[in-house]
């Protein structure tokens, strides 16, 4: 498997709104997406865009807030209530292939590759196998970079 580029680092939040002022206000972001619901995920999220090198788009933060207490996002709030870091997502070329390297590692891939945020497929690799970090997988869109 060949990794690519940080795509985004997920945050989670009690708060959407007050997070996308947050990174407004306090951190200086000039771009910040509009919010969606992504149902599949029982999230409502929007990314703070940084820029990158020489004018390429630089790694974006998730922030994310659980639509329903009992999700992914709601479960680990419970735990963390002021929020935080959640998950970090890196970049591959063919999400099949990615999911073979880990499997075939004996990591635990948590369900089947769905489609994203940013419309192109994910999965995940679960925290106890990662050191501690929950690492999202996310097939390069096409065209990018
Ligand atoms: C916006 C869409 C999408 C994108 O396109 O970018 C997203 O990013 S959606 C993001 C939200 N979705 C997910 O997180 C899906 C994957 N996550 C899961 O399937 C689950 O959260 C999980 C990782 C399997 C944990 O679920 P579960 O086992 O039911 O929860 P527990 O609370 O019992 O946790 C067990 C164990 O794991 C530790 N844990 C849980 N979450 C994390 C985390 N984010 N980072 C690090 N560690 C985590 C948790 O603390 C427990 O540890 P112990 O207490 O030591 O047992
Ligand atoms: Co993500």
């Amino acid at each position: 498997m060949k990794l690519g580029r940080l795509n985004h680092v997920g945050v989670a939040t009690p708060d959407l709104d007050a997070s996308i002022a947050f990174y407004r206000d306090v951190m200086g972001a000039s771009d910040i997406t509009e919010p969606f619901v992504l149902e599949s995920q029982k999230v409502r999220v929007c990314f703070v865009n940084t820029p990158g090198a020489n004018g390429t788009a630089g790694t974006q933060i998730e922030l994310l807030q659980p639509t329903e207490p009992d999700s992914a996002v709601g479960k680990w709030l419970e735990k963390n209530p002021l929020g935080g870091q959640h998950h970090i997502c890196y970049e591959v070329p063919d999400i099949h292939e990615a999911k073979a390297w880990f499997e075939g590692q004996g990591k635990r891939v948590l369900g089947e590759p769905r489609i994203g945020a940013h419309g192109t497929m994910i999965f995940f690799v679960h925290p106890k196998d990662m050191g501690g970090q929950l690492t999202e997988i996310m097939e390069t869109p096409k065209g990018a970079h």
